[in-house]
């Protein structure tokens, strides 16, 4: 990790009518930094993604995503970022491959580097036995497993995670997280939401947003220190109980 800041957000704010669903938030991301970005349901996790990856104006404040302000050059952000959403995006109908090729193909990579990263991955993911499957043939965890792959075939900087590993098994979930630590160790920032306290500890740092502001934001292990408990769920409940 070094110190450049990568992700750069100040008095961040998103109103919807008279609703403020993201108020004010403030916070900085190191390139190579696993952020964890947590908070309740409805908290504003999602609305605050939506502006950091550019699909969604601010009301008020501003951010600047490798090194892109998110109000004026949400196209160049769009580049320089991966994204997987709760609903992650691969086609049921296509097979593995397929689904490689056609994003592949979205983010602008050659037929010669498709190919070279589809086998980077078969390699990588052991996907030989399925790479002619149907994606809506696999289980659940593979196709998270092989949409956060597709979410980094372009090498970007930041790769943003929405609630990734949602529904499944606590192992895949554990090999999911590997796969994010190697991202990380490659140089990619990773910015995740989850609403799993166990996954909570294995990021860098932490922030934590109840009704639109962030309460707490530092490492696991200062958070448990300031709030003096053992784990990560009990600095969650702290904040969550007011
Ligand atoms: N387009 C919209 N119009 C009006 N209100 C919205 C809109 N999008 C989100 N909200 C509201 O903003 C608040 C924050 O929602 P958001 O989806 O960002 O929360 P979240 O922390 O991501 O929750 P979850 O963990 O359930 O995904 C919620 O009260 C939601 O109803």
């Amino acid at each position: 990790m070094t110190n450049e800041l990568v992700i750069q957000a100040e008095n961040l704010t998103k109103t919807f009518g008279s609703f403020t669903a993201v108020d004010a938030i403030s916070f900085s991301v190191r390139k190579g930094e696993i952020f964890g970005f947590l908070g309740a349901n409805g908290a504003g996790k999602t609305t605050a993604m939506k502006m950091l990856i550019g699909i969604s104006t601010p009301s008020a404040g501003k951010a600047t995503v490798a090194g892109f302000d998110v109000s004026s050059e949400a196209e160049k952000i769009k580049k320089n970022i991966g994204y997987m959403s709760q609903k992650f995006a691969l086609y049921d109908d296509l097979t593995v491959k397929q689904n490689i090729t056609f994003f592949g193909g979205i983010y602008g990579l050659s037929r010669a580097q498709i190919k070279l990263k589809t086998a980077e991955l078969v390699e990588e993911l052991d996907l030989k036995e399925v790479v002619n499957q149907l994606v809506g043939a696999l289980p659940l965890g593979w196709k998270q497993k092989i949409s956060f792959s597709v979410s980094l075939l372009h090498n970007p900087k930041i790769v943003f995670l929405d609630e990734p590993t949602g529904g499944v098994d606590p192992i895949t979930r554990r090999q999911f997280w590997e796969m994010i630590y190697k991202a990380a160790n490659n140089g990619t920032t990773v910015f995740v939401t989850t609403h799993y306290m166990d996954e909570a500890e294995y990021c860098d740092r932490v922030s934590i947003m109840v009704n639109g502001k962030i309460e707490a934001l530092d490492s696991p292990k200062n958070l448990k220190t300031q709030f003096g408990v053992e784990n990560m769920n009990d600095v969650f409940l702290k904040l969550a109980r007011g």
